[in-house]
């Protein structure tokens, strides 16, 4: 694993740094396999960095967007990270429709959810035999309780090794969420994380010595990059 730890000035310059990383890493995917595939995180943090990539000239038919988690609702329910994220980019650019994969929460159960967006994942990667498939990048954040995708803390998602999607549970409420061996499969995971609230998560998730299911986003760990985009109101203790 190779981990890169950046603290921005403020939350523009997060975005600024987030949007330069993920169109490197576009780029680079596109030229060597002529496409990029991307998982997404809901919650506030991103929206603006997904207005940005929204104003970029890019190959929007070899992008394919997918979401690392989502709410167990309606994708035109307030709540939907699908809504904010078409909102906020993907009904402002000219992206196939074929090429976003939205995670089907019209499904009865989360649990039909979860099984038919994995088995979408495996199509999409033909990934016969391939126990954990690829994504280019899998975009994180990261909750003042140190929870990720919908991983949280002391939770039967947290236990789940042997699939890519799994449920998730905040407070009761179901969550469909790629398991932290699917995110670690990833070429390059980037979490995302601003604001002061966060620090003493942050504080947790890279003390040398925690408990992983009391802060899941000390699970993730992926076999490629780890790039944690900090704000210096989140990253403050941590810059060297
Ligand atoms: O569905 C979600 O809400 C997200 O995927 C979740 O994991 C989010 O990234 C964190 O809760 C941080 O949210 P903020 O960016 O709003 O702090």
């Amino acid at each position: 694993m190779n981990k890169t730890v950046e603290v921005l000035p403020d939350q523009p310059a997060l975005v600024a740094r987030a949007l330069e990383l993920i169109l490197s890493k576009l780029e680079t995917a596109i030229e060597q396999q002529g496409r990029f595939s991307i998982a997404l995180s809901g919650g506030s943090t991103p929206k603006p960095l997904y207005e940005a990539i929204a104003n970029q000239k890019l190959p929007w038919d070899k992008i394919h967007i997918f979401w690392g988690d989502e709410r167990y609702v309606p994708p035109d329910h307030p709540d939907s990270n699908e809504l904010m994220t078409r909102r906020a980019w993907l009904d402002r650019v000219d992206i196939p429709a074929a090429n976003i994969h939205p995670v089907p929460t019209l499904e009865a159960k989360p649990e039909l959810a979860a099984a038919k967006y994995e088995q979408q994942l495996k199509e999409f990667f033909n990934s016969s035999g391939v126990e954990f498939p690829s994504l280019d990048v899998v975009l994180l954040g990261m909750g003042d309780d140190a929870h990720t995708a919908s991983l949280f803390p002391h939770t039967e998602a947290l236990k789940v090794r042997d699939r890519l999607v799994t449920v998730g549970n905040k407070d009761g409420n179901p969550r469909i969420s790629f398991t932290y061996p699917f995110i670690n499969a990833a070429n390059s995971v980037i979490f995302l994380v601003a604001g002061a609230n966060k620090r003493p998560a942050l504080a947790q998730v890279f003390a040398p010595v925690a408990d992983d299911f009391t802060y899941p986003s000390r699970l993730i760990q992926p076999q490629g990059e780890l790039w944690w985009l900090l704000d210096a109101a989140a990253g403050l203790e941590l810059q060297h």
